[in-house]
């Protein structure tokens, strides 16, 4: 599936598309240039034209996703430093962000095309509008996503407190929820830092407004570090070649992937995902560490299921902060436990979010809610570190993965996860 952020066919008739990274979109890439060397064009009175070097439709692949430009940055993708702090401090002091290319006024006539083909409604590929009251209803194309940077910075002045709000679960507001404009290419990285830039002048500039652009070179790093890594990132033991012992079973995936684990906090989460295609960041961290810590299951089969349900999957993004949360990362110190009584203490501890999304708990005291006991299901496993509120995040390290579990991946994954 080719997801091109911008397509154009002009009269000259070049087909534009945004330059990706990872092995599979490089892929269909390349076949659709070798696709598009084969398209017979219409003359102006209507003959067929034999294809040839000259006349026939070219793929132009423009860099386009990042913040930083890749050809502005102080080194070569395959010498970008390994610590996410040294990257980002480098482009901060040595690169610059290119400002936005001025919109056309005119792009002259859309071509000629008889059938435009339609989208399917979603009921006629068999689904169901979910009914969410809490959280942002997305909607693609650039002119709800530029909606969305003007809602969340102008009118409601939410960059203020982005950096109190981020960790948050429920509901639209408590981060900035760009990540699916960004993902399909309707939202420019260098339009939000032109607008966090304008904020600052004409509002306020602050440890929030800066967060912002924090996280989106996170983004960028991941961007840069698929191209250094490699299929390195979509393999078991990641770029750092770590051996794990993790086990497949597949009884205790599809109670995380169902969201029926027996821990609420991981619960909700998981049927928000299902649900909504969304997930919040804190969550994901939550989640990732369960799978992998809790249940020792090969962060793989994760990242697997976030890529078929997020609506801002992206490879580079899904894969790099799956090998940082399953600990085979290029950055050791990324390698975080996330104990649920602290997280769910810190993040949600008036039980609101667990209630949200399972309407079972509404009945009990907020207190009961994170630890319902025999009213609610038994927890598939137990917690690494046991039940108490105080455990810290601690890091762990990881045993020897066996050949069998590989072979098995393998045959689901092709080459690209060997
Ligand atoms: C296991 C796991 C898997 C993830 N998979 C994806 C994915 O497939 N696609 C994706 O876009 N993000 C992914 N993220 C990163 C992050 O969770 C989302 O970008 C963020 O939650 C999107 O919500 P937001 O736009 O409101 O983020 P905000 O908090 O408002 O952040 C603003 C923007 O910064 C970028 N950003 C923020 N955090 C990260 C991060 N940790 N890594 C990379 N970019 C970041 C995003 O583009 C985001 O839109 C993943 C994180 C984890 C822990």
């Amino acid at each position: 599936f080719f997801r091109p952020p911008v397509t154009l066919v002009s009269l000259k008739l070049e087909v534009y598309a945004q330059k990706e990274t990872c092995s599979e979109e490089l892929n269909v890439e390349r076949l659709v240039s070798k696709s598009l060397q084969k398209v017979v064009l219409s003359s102006s009175i209507g003959q067929s034209v034999k294809p040839n070097s000259t006349n026939s439709t070219k793929l132009e692949l423009i860099w386009g996703s990042s913040m930083y430009h890749i050809d502005d940055l102080p080194f070569s993708c395959n010498s970008l430093p390994d610590v996410y702090t040294q990257f980002r401090k480098s482009v901060e002091s040595k690169s610059k962000v290119r400002s936005c290319i001025k919109i056309p006024t005119s792009l002259g006539p859309a071509p000629s095309i008889k059938d435009w083909g339609c989208i399917p409604e979603i009921t006629v590929l068999g689904l169901e509008k979910a009914k969410v009251s809490k959280g942002l209803a997305f909607v693609g194309g650039e002119s709800a996503a530029v909606s969305r940077v003007c809602e969340y910075f102008w009118t409601k002045n939410l960059l203020r407190t982005y950096k109190e709000t981020r960790n948050g679960m429920l509901g639209p507001d408590y981060s900035t929820k760009f990540s699916p404009w960004l993902a399909s290419g309707s939202l420019s990285p260098r339009f939000i830092y032109e607008e966090v830039k304008r904020f600052e002048r004409e509002r306020e500039s602050n440890d929030s407004t800066y967060w912002v652009l924090f996280e989106l070179i996170w983004r960028d790093y991941f961007r840069f570090l698929s191209i250094k890594q490699g299929n390195s990132i979509f393999h078991a033991g990641g770029p750092r070649k770590v051996e794990a012992n993790w086990s497949q079973n597949p009884t205790l995936f599809d109670a995380w992937r169902n969201g029926q684990t027996g821990y609420p906090l991981i619960d909700a989460n998981m049927k928000e995902l299902l649900t909504t295609g969304f997930m919040s960041n804190r969550g994901r961290q939550i989640v990732c560490s369960f799978l992998v810590r809790d249940m020792n299951i090969d962060w793989r089969m994760g990242a697997e299921w976030f890529e078929t349900c997020l609506l801002d999957y992206d490879p580079c993004s899904n894969y790099g902060n799956w090998t940082y949360g399953a600990g085979v990362g290029n950055d050791p110190r990324e390698d975080r436990y996330f104990s649920i009584p602290k997280q769910a203490q810190n993040y949600d501890p008036e039980g609101e979010f667990v209630a949200y999304w399972l309407p079972q708990l509404r009945v009990l005291p907020k207190e009961k809610r994170h630890f319902p006991g025999l009213l609610y299901i038994k927890p598939v496993v137990a917690l690494k570190f046991g039940n108490t509120k105080t455990t810290n995040n601690k890091t762990m390290g990881s045993g020897t993965r066996t050949t069998a579990d590989e072979n098995r991946w393998k045959g689901r994954k092709g080459n690209r996860t060997q």
